[in-house]
């Protein structure tokens, strides 16, 4: 493939999205997603699914509010299969409780975040700043990981930075906007978060 849109049309016809949920990352939208991405840290998948589901056997859903005021050390014993779970535990309650301090509440933070703010907040690089606009805000904006790196430098693709694979992701989609337009029957929207799913379900394949 010579440009993203290419490699994007290539995992197409895969099929690696079926019985996923439709934008992929699951609870697409909400706060649980802000918490996995945190989680995900240094870990894999599977060991993150089981934290999360703690918290949900005694609690309806992850809330923001309900994080803001925990305790870390009660935090840190139902996060543990994540890993590195004291600090974890730290970082998820001061990122709430900034949250709920600057944005007042989930929905306002959800439209009115953006990178830089979320870059400030301790223990959140790129990839878990970029992995929350895109599922928990909905921000067309493409997360780039391991998997991605490892794809692209099979296929002779080697970047000097995070965010120049982010762009070189981005730009070749972008350019090709209208052509992807008709293929996806104008319902393309959210096509980052559904593309960079496919690289990870392709890369884990
Ligand atoms: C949501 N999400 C984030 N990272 C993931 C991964 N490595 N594998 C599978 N899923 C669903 C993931």
């Amino acid at each position: 493939f010579s440009n993203s849109y290419e490699l994007l049309i290539e995992l197409k016809n895969k099929n690696l999205l079926e019985n996923k949920p439709k934008y992929w990352w699951p609870n697409f939208g909400t706060f649980e997603v802000v918490v996995g991405a945190v989680l995900t840290q240094n870990t894999r998948w599977e060991n993150v699914e089981k934290a999360l589901n703690q918290w949900k056997m005694e609690n309806e859903n992850w809330r923001v509010e309900d994080i803001a005021s925990l305790d870390p050390v009660f935090l840190a014993e139902i996060i543990k299969p994540a890993g590195f779970y004291n600090q974890k535990s730290k970082r998820l309650i001061a990122l709430s409780r900034n949250i709920l301090r600057d944005f007042g509440d989930f929905e306002s933070f959800k439209e009115n975040v953006d990178r830089e703010w979320l870059l400030a907040q301790k223990g959140i690089g790129f990839e878990t700043a970029d992995s929350i606009l895109c599922y928990a805000c909905g921000r067309e904006i493409m997360v780039v990981d391991a998997y991605t790196r490892r794809l692209l430098k099979k296929h002779g693709y080697e970047f000097e930075s995070y965010d120049e694979m982010r762009e070189w992701c981005e730009r070749g989609v972008e350019e090709n906007w209208d052509k992807l337009d008709s293929i996806y029957e104008n319902s393309l929207n959210l096509c980052f978060a559904r593309f960079h799913g496919k690289i990870v379900e392709f890369m884990k394949k």
